[in-house]
Order: C-alpha cells, then sequence, then structure tokens
C-alpha cells in the first residue's frame, strides 16, 4: 500500500511505477479513467484504451482514433505546465509532409492537438503515433540496435537541428521506434489480450476534491511483450528510431533557454561547469549541447553503463564532474584551471581511458571499436564551437557502412544494454542534483573495465 498524504493508493502497488497520486490536484494531472473519451467531437474523438507511461509533467496514453481509426499516444500535460510549454510549437515545426519510408525524419510526429478541461484545470493534450520506448526493448528486439540505429539518431538530431530546434534532453529514455502493428489492433483486441492491472485511489483527506483524482492509477501497457506475443513479426523489419519528449526543448532564437531537462550525467560542459563551479543557475546551451549528451549517450547505449570512470555514484560529489569531463576531453581550459586545481583529483590518462573503453566495447562485441571511440571523442569536446553538427557527424567514417549491427552477431542479445536505467529511474527528470544522479546509474552499471 502507499500514503501520499492526501491519498491512499493500493493495496500492493508500488510506489514509482505509476504517477504520485498526489500530483492529482488543482494545477497537476487531469483525472481520467480507462474508457473515457477526450477530444473534439461528438462523441469525442479518442478513447482511452491503455496508459502507455508518465513523466514529470504528463501522463501519457495509448487511445483510439475513432475518426481515422487508428491507435494513437495521448500525451495529458499537468494543468499548470500547460501554459508555458513550447512542446506544441516545437512539435509543429518539426511535422514532415509526407515522410516516406527511408525518408523518415525519425522524429515522433504530432498527428493532432487539443485542450482538455478537468477539475485540475486546462490541460494540452498532444496527439501521437505511439512508439515503443527504447528502454522497453526486450531481448528479442534489442537484437536490433545496430549501427544503423546510432546513424539513425543523429540524422534525427540533424533534423532537429536543421529546425532551429535544441533538444535540451537528449538521452536513452527519450528515443523509441515506430510501431506501425500496433494499428492492427482493434479497441476490444487490446482488451482481450491484455487485462490493464489498476489499483484503487482513495482519499483520506475530507479535503480532496473527488473530481480531482481518478478512482484507480493504471500500470502502464508493456509494449514490447504485447507486440513479442501478438505482432511477433514486428520484430523483423529493421527498426525504425523516434525521438520523443520535446517537452525540455526550445527553438534556438536568441531567447533565454529553459533550465536543461538532461539529467547530470548527460549534461553538456557548459551548463554543468558553471553550474557547479560559478553557482550559475540558468547557463545559456544550445544544439551543441545536445551533440555532447549524445557522446555520453552512445556509450550507454553500447554498454549500458555511463561514460565516466570508476564514479561512486551514492556519494558523487556534482563538484567533481568537470574533473571527469577534462579527463575524458583530455583537456582543462584556462578558464577551468583554479578550479580543477583547488579539488583533489587522481587524474589518470586520458588516452589510457580510451583504451579502456574500446577494450570494454570489444568485449561487448560492439563492431569497429576503435571506429566508435573516434567518433565520441569528437563528440566529447569541452568547447561546444568545437562540436562538430550532427549532419557533419553523419560524415564520420565510422558509418560507412552502417548497415552493420553495432553489435556483432557472435554475441548474444544480453550483451546488449539490459541495465540501462528503466521504469522510474529513466524517467527522472529532475534538476540535477544529487538523487537524480543515483536513479540514472546504480553503482554496477558504471565502468567495468578498469
Ligand atoms: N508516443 C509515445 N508512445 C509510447 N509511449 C510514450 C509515448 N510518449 C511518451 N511515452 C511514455 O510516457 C513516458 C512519459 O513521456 P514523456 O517523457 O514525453 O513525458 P514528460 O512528462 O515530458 O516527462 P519527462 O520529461 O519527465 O520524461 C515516456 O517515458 C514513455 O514511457
Amino acid at each position: 500500500m502507499s500514503d501520499d498524504g492526501w491519498l491512499f493508493v493500493g493495496p500492493d502497488a508500488l510506489l514509482n511505477e505509476y504517477e504520485p497520486s498526489q500530483s492529482y490536484t488543482l494545477g497537476g494531472l487531469c483525472p481520467v479513467k480507462l474508457g473515457d473519451s477526450v477530444g473534439p467531437g461528438t462523441p469525442p474523438r479518442y478513447r482511452i484504451l491503455f496508459k502507455l507511461g508518465f513523466g514529470s509533467f504528463s501522463t501519457v496514453w495509448l487511445a483510439r482514433d475513432g475518426v481515422e481509426r487508428r491507435n494513437v499516444a495521448l500525451k495529458i500535460v499537468e494543468a499548470k505546465s500547460t501554459a508555458g510549454s513550447q512542446e506544441l510549437n516545437v512539435l509543429e515545426r518539426l511535422r514532415a509532409p509526407n515522410s516516406t519510408a527511408g525518408q523518415e525524419p525519425y522524429v515522433i510526429q504530432l498527428l493532432d492537438s487539443f485542450e482538455h478541461t478537468s477539475a485540475n484545470g486546462i490541460h494540452q493534450v498532444l496527439v501521437t503515433e505511439p512508439v515503443l520506448p527504447l528502454l522497453a526493448l526486450d531481448s528479442t528486439f534489442q537484437r536490433q540496435v545496430t549501427k544503423d540505429v546510432l546513424r539513425q539518431l543523429i540524422e534525427g538530431l540533424a533534423y532537429i537541428h536543421g529546425h532551429g530546434i535544441a533538444h535540451g534532453d537528449f538521452y536513452s529514455a527519450n528515443f523509441g521506434f515506430a510501431v506501425p502493428e500496433i494499428d492492427r489492433f482493434e479497441e476490444l483486441e487490446f482488451w482481450e489480450q491484455d487485462n490493464p492491472r489498476i489499483w484503487p485511489v482513495i482519499p483520506f483527506s475530507p479535503f480532496c476534491d473527488p473530481h480531482s483524482y481518478p478512482p484507480y492509477l493504471c500500470d502502464n501497457l508493456d509494449l514490447s511483450e504485447f507486440l513479442s506475443r501478438w505482432a511477433p513479426d514486428s520484430v523483423e523489419h529493421p527498426l525504425s528510431v523516434r525521438i520523443y519528449d520535446f517537452g525540455g526543448a526550445y527553438v534556438v532564437d536568441g531567447s533565454a533557454p529553459p533550465r536543461p531537462a538532461t539529467p547530470l550525467f548527460y549534461l553538456a560542459p557548459e551548463i554543468v561547469f558553471p553550474q557547479v563551479a560559478l553557482n550559475k543557475e540558468d547557463p545559456p546551451w544550445d544544439q551543441r549541447s545536445d551533440i555532447w549528451s549524445l557522446g555520453v549517450t552512445f556509450h550507454n547505449l553500447v554498454t549500458g553503463g555511463g561514460v565516466y570512470p570508476n564514479i561512486q555514484v551514492i556519494h558523487f560529489d556534482d563538484g567533481q564532474l568537470p574533473h571527469y569531463m577534462a579527463h575524458i576531453s583530455g583537456e582543462i581550459p584556462d578558464a577551468w584551471r583554479d578550479y580543477i586545481d583547488s579539488r583533489p583529483w587522481p587524474s589518470s590518462m586520458t588516452e589510457e581511458f580510451w583504451e579502456r573503453r574500446k577494450a570494454l566495447y570489444a568485449q561487448r562485441g560492439v563492431e569497429d571499436p576503435a571506429g566508435l571511440v573516434r567518433l565520441m571523442r569528437r563528440m566529447l569536446v569541452l568547447d561546444p564551437a568545437k562540436r562538430p553538427s550532427a549532419q557533419e557527424l553523419l560524415d564520420d567514417p565510422y558509418f560507412s557502412d552502417s548497415a552493420k549491427n553495432v553489435v556483432g552477431s557472435a554475441h548474444p542479445p544480453t550483451l546488449l544494454p539490459t541495465d540501462i536505467p528503466r521504469g522510474e529511474e529513466a524517467l527522472s527528470h529532475e534538476s540535477p542534483q544529487i538523487s537524480s544522479l543515483d536513479r540514472i546509474e546504480s553503482p554496477t552499471t558504471v565502468d567495468t573495465v578498469r
């Protein structure tokens, strides 16, 4: 059982596996039930079938579009984040007219949007295609994480940047794959094939508005499991990447960027250094910061761990991160020198570090480990002005034969990122505090080659 102070949820529901029930309050999440219809028209166009997930600002639902007769994802944003959200504006800019197979932008596509009023306020609803989140991959899908998938991620990022947008939360939890097979299932077939698990919500306090919270919370539909079971052929075609969650993105037009949403270990040095060394809360960042995050993410995708060496995550001191960054990039800018020298740091050689990384990639069965190391080192450069653009990265020799698997066929799928943070860990969306570190990487996922 769980007690959020105001509301009782349970029994047996596990904390962190569903959205916090105290978020169902004025200004908070939109209370919905399975089977509710929302959207324009009479009856309203979208009927809610299952929960797909939740984030810091929203719940996401699988819904049946009664007009187009297809299945869609509805991201229902909490009321207090609706007015200031740039996500709709960003997704509208990223709409690709008539994309066809082979010319896909690898970015989730907005199908519709509307506002929905609940007892908690006005909620923005973003209608997109449903995707299979990368972190939900089961071993069947994991086999297909290829060099081509890494290239698609860069292509997607080049598309985003080419539209004047910086993503700001570019890491494994925000990548998925297209699942066109989901449209094969009619509403009743979903219900017949998987039973949603629900947990009753009961108010403790007489001050709770009974219209503010739903009668129950739901488990997420495990799309990976569902498709492996009911549409096993969906693993037979090559995966097509979809980058999503543009809640932290902004149009780079000279206006002040929002506070970056990226978890600390994926944040770029131009954000981390001012924050930890100069106490500047909101340093500027842009597309080039996404390139650093991409470099860190590549390591995470092929190993499941974090790029920084020997980090004791539990007791990690944020102030030490510039040292790690200087270590892996092999440079200490003049502006950093006093700060780096002011703290003890058991430095070791950058070249040695990358040799060990190369050995780790080879151990994990990565194809062309030296090529991957060269590619990552181009991204993990401290000075953002010296980082290549996503477009330039596409010409890297690593991708000259991008149809091949990153992970060689001699190695079974268990060598793929089985220990990428999942569930609530992966959803952590806090400002970069030590608490978010704890959730992003368990100590066991860090550096396994010394
Ligand atoms: N189109 C989609 N198809 C399937 N699942 C989705 C889709 N969009 C989001 N999800 C699921 O819902 C979760 C929350 O979505 P999203 O990350 O966009 O929300 P958020 O409120 O901006 O949260 P945060 O920024 O904290 O991650 C995702 O981690 C994913 O599991």
